[in-house]
């Protein structure tokens, strides 16, 4: 006896069907924009050099470099001061909180603000050098639910979120955009919180349970899945396919273009 061969899927099809769903929410770092790259790299020169300048010191804790795996693990996704504060803890290091004005130079005790600052001087020293585009398979992503009329909001932990979409020329594709400095200026805990995605759903007038997320990070996913989303689409730039499905993904893409009929 033979095994009947899988149907093929009709052409057209995708594994999200958008004209059911009442509203998208899009993280922007790493799922519409490259710049997760720039964070990750300006957390890193952040991150090595304050490892560098103190580890002589006699102080408790891991002073060993800062590596990709820890920004998967501790700061990816999450609220710029949230990520210095969860990395510091991993490593047993404490620090004050310090002042927001903290320019984290090398020669003042450092802070967490400090840090945080000096982290953020470098992410916009490298968007201004720079600039940025979209990926093209998130470009063809908006262009379509742009062409369906679905109401759609970037939910972005990065208080740069605006200068990013603007740098991007993608501005105006957004209905609302909740960015870390909104968030803040609400009271909404950051991801993995489901605060700052549900905040946008109910902007939209849309309830959780017919809207989709869009995240390429373990604390977005996490946040999506606790907000009770009906699709919450794992973008996978790095993280892991399993990693993100075991946070909450209920599918994971390698890029936007595949969820394009
Ligand atoms: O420091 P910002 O720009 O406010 O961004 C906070 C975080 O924003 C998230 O979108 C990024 O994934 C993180 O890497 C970043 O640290």
């Amino acid at each position: 006896m033979t095994t009947p061969a899988t149907p093929p899927e009709p052409a057209g099809t995708t594994p999200v069907d958008w004209s059911a769903h009442a509203a998208v929410l899009f993280d922007l770092d790493g799922v519409i924009t490259p710049t997760a790259e720039v964070h990750m790299r300006a957390w890193s020169e952040m991150f090595n050099a304050f490892l560098s300048e103190h580890r002589s010191e006699d102080t408790a804790g891991d002073w060993s470099a800062y590596t990709e795996a820890d920004y998967f693990a501790h700061v990816d996704g999450k609220p710029r001061y949230d990520g210095v504060r969860d990395f510091l803890a991993s490593r047993g290091i404490a620090l004050p909180e310090g002042e927001a004005t903290d320019s984290g130079a090398p020669d003042r005790a450092p802070t967490v603000k400090g840090l945080g600052n000096r982290k953020n001087d470098a992410f916009n020293a490298v968007l201004a050098r720079d600039g940025v585009s979209a990926f093209p398979g998130s470009m063809a992503l908006l262009d379509h639910l742009r062409d369906l009329g679905t109401p759609l909001a970037v939910v972005s932990s990065s208080a740069n979120a605006p200068a990013v979409l603007e740098a991007a020329g993608l501005a105006d594709r957004f209905e609302t955009v909740v960015s870390g400095a909104v968030a803040e200026e609400l009271g909404l805990p950051g991801k993995p919180a489901p605060d700052t995605f549900v905040h946008a759903a109910t902007v939209l007038g849309a309830d959780p349970g017919s809207a989709v997320v869009l995240e390429d990070a373990v604390s977005g996913v996490r946040a999506g899945a606790a907000g009770g989303f009906a699709v919450v689409v794992g973008v996978d730039r790095g993280a892991g396919a399993e990693v993100l499905t075991g946070a909450g993904a209920t599918l994971v893409v390698a890029d936007l273009a595949e969820l394009v009929p």
